[in-house]
């Protein structure tokens, strides 16, 4: 059995605290596999929880299968958790373990066949007698997924299941977690603030930010259309790049986009949505581009709709299938608040920064000063910022190329850019080019 989950402007509030999730609407269909995302504190676990029935809800409401369902007690929602810390019992076996809940609803029932099914569905068959202490990280999760399992739920709720194993454990499980899923066609609701985890798993990704949903779409739409830039921020890899600009629309010649020491002339004839751009013209806009959207080459080798730029390389990054350079091209990063925390935590900054929170306030000071901040934060002092990623970047426009191509830091080099994946976000951060068709599934 699978259900549906609607959650419709569903809010939760703390005592004494400002709304750690606010308004929160979600349609998730039977069997639908869908993937709340977003930083440290956003509020992923408090939606989860209030789908489990694990935590009040302060308003709004949450439907199952159509039925209101805000009072429905935990036990009667046919869920089940998988959260980080694995939590098993150590004293009992894999079998017993995964056996548990069976017991707990009928105790004298004998559930040999479906523990075994189950373990065998998650080799880990082999260690039904072993007890957690002797089993790895990995298999310690099968067991917590197999617990989840064995009852049959007709949903999964799964709380960063992952995130206590290594990397690659990490990638081996996710794509295990897929299939199961996929096969047993229950509706499961991930939450993760891995980008990539969730992209490879999700029919849907849910971004949160800050207790408010930015975007709820399918993994491509969300890399290739983000609503908005902290969206476009959070998905992808290596991160998008963020620079400040200015739109130039004269009423003759050829519009550009002025990057400060740089410009990039938009190609004619103007695309529809750059011609949307004229009504920017003087306001201050950010320009995203992808990391596939520049390449390092001549100006005398510019495809159709490239233009050139020139660069510094400050750092070359070597990932052994490709390289990252980071370039200085004399623009300005735009900072995303919010990226990396959803909620400063005071109580770490009232202790005062460290060192290496000095040695990084200053790296970003020096790396993107001035700097512009988006969403009406304008007021924030750079030090604020500090712990976003991408104020700590080298260089302003990172840039992959081939592992053979050798470059010397200091060296300036040339860069074409291709204008047909050219992201445009007005002041506010809402993407403006592509321009958006429609809004559904997007907020805020
Ligand atoms: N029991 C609680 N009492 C008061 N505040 C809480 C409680 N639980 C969570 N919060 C606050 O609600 C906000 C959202 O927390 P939540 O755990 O849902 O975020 P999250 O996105 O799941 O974060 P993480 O990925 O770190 O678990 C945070 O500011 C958190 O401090």
């Amino acid at each position: 059995m699978t259900r549906a989950i609607s959650l419709h402007g569903v809010s939760k509030t703390y005592a004494r605290s400002t709304p750690a999730v606010e308004r929160f609407s979600l349609d998730i269909r039977p069997g639908e596999f869908v993937v709340l995302l977003g930083p440290s504190g956003c509020g992923k676990s408090t939606v989860l929880r209030m789908i489990a029935g694990l935590e009040d809800i302060t308003g709004g409401e949450l439907l199952l299968d159509g039925e209101y369902a805000n009072d429905v007690p935990p036990r009667e929602r046919g869920m089940a958790m998988v959260f980080q810390n694995f939590a098993l019992f150590p004293n009992m076996t894999s079998r017993d373990n995964i056996g548990f809940p069976l017991k707990l609803e009928n105790p004298h029932q004998d559930n040999s066949a479906r523990i075994e099914a189950t373990a065998r569905m998650l080799g880990i068959d082999d260690t039904l007698d072993c007890f957690p202490s002797r089993l790895s990280g990995g298999e310690r999760q099968r067991v917590a997924m197999g617990r989840a399992i064995s009852r049959c739920p007709s949903v999964f709720l799964m709380d960063e299941p992952l995130s206590n194993l290594d990397a690659k454990l990490r990638n081996r499980l996710r794509a295990e977690i897929a299939k199961l899923t996929g096969d047993l066609g229950v509706t499961t609701v991930y939450v993760t603030h891995d980008q990539a985890e969730a992209m490879s798993l999700g029919d849907r990704v849910a971004v949160m930010r800050a207790g408010v949903l930015q975007q709820v779409s399918t993994p491509r739409e969300v890399y290739a259309l983000p609503a908005n830039v902290f969206v476009a921020a959070f998905v992808g890899t290596p991160r998008i790049n963020l620079l400040q600009a200015v739109v130039h629309a004269p009423l003759e010649g050829r519009m550009w986009i002025d990057l400060g020491r740089q410009r990039l002339p938009l190609p004619e004839p103007l695309s529809h949505d750059h011609q949307l751009l004229r009504i920017q013209q003087g306001l201050r806009i950010i320009v995203g581009l992808r990391s596939e959207a520049a390449r390092i080459a001549p100006p005398s080798q510019a495809r159709p709709g490239e233009v050139p730029l020139t660069g510094v390389v400050e750092h070359v990054e070597y990932q052994g299938h490709e390289v990252l350079v980071h370039l200085n091209t004399g623009s300005h990063p735009a900072v995303v608040p919010l990226l990396e925390s959803a909620r400063p935590r005071r109580s770490r900054r009232s202790r005062g920064p460290g060192v290496l929170a000095r040695i990084k306030e200053r790296a970003t000071v020096r790396a993107t000063a001035p700097t512009a901040t988006i969403d009406g934060s304008e007021a924030e002092a750079p030090g604020a910022c500090t712990q976003d990623r991408a104020t700590i970047t080298v260089g302003d426009l990172v840039v992959r190329t081939g592992p053979d191509l050798r470059l010397r830091t200091g060296a300036q080099i040339p860069v074409l850019v291709d204008l047909a994946r050219l992201y445009v976000f007005d002041h506010h951060g809402r993407r403006i080019c592509p321009v958006p068709t429609e809004s559904p599934g997007v907020h805020g």
